[in-house]
C-alpha cells in the first residue's frame, strides 16, 4: 500500500512523524504482524511515498528495484526482511508451529535476500549476522517457540540498524575534522541518510561540519544513469540547508581544473583488503581527475563495508543492471530502439587514488593492507 504525498519545498511534516520523515528504513509491528517501512527512493524527489511491506518477497523486490538502495541501507533492510519472515510464519502458521520447519523456511528467505544485489558487501555482512543469530537459536535451543524466534531476530535486526546509526555519526565526526570553513567539495551518487540507517557515510561529514558552523559548498554529480545525485543527494542537502551546485557527471573535471573543488568525499559498496574501492559507476573517473588535480579523494565507509576476504578490488562482483536505466529517463526513451547498451552499476577505484578511508573506527591511510586490518582487528 503506497500513500503518495505531494513533495512541496517542505512537505507537510504532520503527514509523517519527524522521525519517519528523516528515516530511510524502519520497523513497525501491529496486530497483524510486522512491517518493514521504507521511504520509496525510486520516486524521490518528486513524490514522498512510504512503503509498508509485510512479506519478504516485497522486501527483496524493493532492494532489487532500488526502492531502497545504498550499501548500509540494503544491509539493514535485508536484516529486517529476515525478521519479517519469522513474524509472517508465526502469524500464518500459528505460535505453536514447529521451529524446525521455520528454520528451513528462514534459510530459504536468506537465500532470496542474498540474491538481490551482488556488490554491496553490507548486504552479506548483515545476512551473516542474522544467520548467526538463527544458528545459535537452533543449536543452543535459545528459543522454544516461533514468537520467541521472531522476537530474537527482530532484536538482532534492530541492533544492526542502531549500530549503523552510530557508525554514521562516528564517520561524520572524523570526516568533519578534515573540512574547513569555506571549503568547496564534490560528491558522487548518494551516500547520505537515504543510503543508511543514520545520517549517511560520505555526506555525514558535511552534516556534522554544517552543524559545527563550517560553511561548505557541495558540488553534486547527477550520477547517471539512475541519478542518485540529482534526485537524492541534492534533495538531502537542500533540506539540510547546505549550499550545493548540481552538475552533470562530465563537468567534474571542468570545476576541478578551475580550482573550485578542495576535496572529494564518496561512499563505498565494498572495500577490498588492499584498499581498492567499489562504488557507484563514475567514481573511478572522479578519482583519476582528483589525482591529476592533486585533490584529496576520501572514501567514507563503515567497517561493515570492508571485505578483508578479497585481496584486491579485481575480485569484487560488479552488478550489471538493465539497459532501460540507460536508454530511458523516468520511462521516457532517449536512445534508439535495440541499441546495444552496457550498464555496470559500479566500478573499482584502485587504492593508489584513495587519499584516506574514513571508517567508524578511525581513518585508514596507505598502506591499506595493514591499516584496514588494524582497524578491523577484534581488540582495535
Ligand atoms: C553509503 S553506500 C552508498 C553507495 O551505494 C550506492 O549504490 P546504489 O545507489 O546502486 O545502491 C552508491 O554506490 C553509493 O556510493
Amino acid at each position: 500500500m503506497q500513500n503518495f504525498l505531494p513533495v512541496l519545498k517542505e512537505a507537510p511534516l504532520n503527514t509523517l512523524t519527524q522521525s519517519q520523515w528523516q528515516r530511510t528504513v524502519w520497523w513497525e509491528e501491529d496486530a497483524q504482524g510486522a512491517i518493514v517501512c521504507l521511504l520509496d527512493q525510486s520516486v524521490l524527489p518528486l513524490q514522498m511515498s512510504v512503503l509498508r511491506l509485510r512479506h519478504e518477497h516485497e522486501v527483496a523486490e524493493a532492494i532489487t528495484s532500488l526502492r531502497v538502495r545504498g550499501a548500509p541501507a540494503i544491509g539493514v533492510t535485508a536484516a529486517f526482511g529476515m525478521a519479517l519472515a519469522a513474524h509472517r510464519l508465526w502469524h500464518e502458521q500459528g505460535a505453536e508451529s514447529p521451529l524446525e520447519s521455520a528454520y528451513r523456511s528462514l534459510m530459504q528467505v536468506e537465500a532470496l535476500l542474498r540474491a538481490t544485489r551482488p556488490t554491496a558487501v553490507n548486504l552479506f555482512w548483515a545476512l551473516e549476522r542474522m544467520l548467526a543469530c538463527l544458528h545459535t537459536a537452533q543449536e543452543e535451543r535459545v528459543v522454544e517457540t516461533l514468537p520467541q524466534l521472531a522476537h530474537l531476530l527482530t532484536q538482532e535486526a534492530l541492533r544492526i540498524a542502531e549500530e549503523d546509526e552510530r557508525s554514521c555519526e562516528a564517520m561524520g565526526r572524523l570526516g568533519a575534522d578534515l573540512l574547513q570553513d569555506g571549503d568547496s567539495v564534490l560528491t558522487h551518487c548518494n551516500a547520505g541518510s537515504l543510503a543508511t540507517a543514520g545520517i549517511g557515510t560520505a555526506l555525514a561529514p558535511f552534516y556534522i561540519a554544517h552543524q559545527q558552523g563550517k560553511r561548505l559548498h557541495v558540488f553534486v554529480d547527477e550520477t547517471r544513469p539512475v541519478l542518485q545525485g540529482a534526485r537524492l543527494t541534492a534533495w538531502e542537502l537542500q533540506r539540510a540547508g547546505i549550499p550545493l551546485t548540481l552538475i552533470t557527471d562530465n563537468m567534474a573535471g571542468y570545476f576541478m581544473r578551475q580550482g573550485k573543488i578542495k576535496a572529494v568525499f564518496v561512499g563505498a559498496d565494498r572495500v577490498a583488503a588492499n584498499g581498492d574501492v567499489a562504488n557507484k559507476i563514475g567514481t573511478y573517473s572522479v578519482a583519476v581527475l582528483a589525482h591529476v588535480h592533486h585533490i584529496p579523494f576520501y572514501v567514507v565507509a563503515p567497517c561493515s563495508t570492508i571485505d578483508l576476504a578479497l585481496e584486491t578490488g579485481e575480485q569484487i562482483p560488479i552488478e550489471q543492471r538493465k539497459p532501460e536505466e540507460v536508454t530511458c529517463i523516468r520511462g521516457e526513451r532517449i536512445a534508439p530502439l535495440d541499441v546495444p547498451v552496457a550498464n555496470p552499476a559500479f566500478d573499482v577505484t584502485p587504492h593508489t587514488y584513495v587519499t584516506a578511508i574514513i571508517t567508524d573506527r578511525g581513518i585508514a591511510r596507505a598502506s591499506y593492507s595493514t591499516s584496514l586490518r588494524q582497524l578491523l582487528a577484534p581488540d582495535a
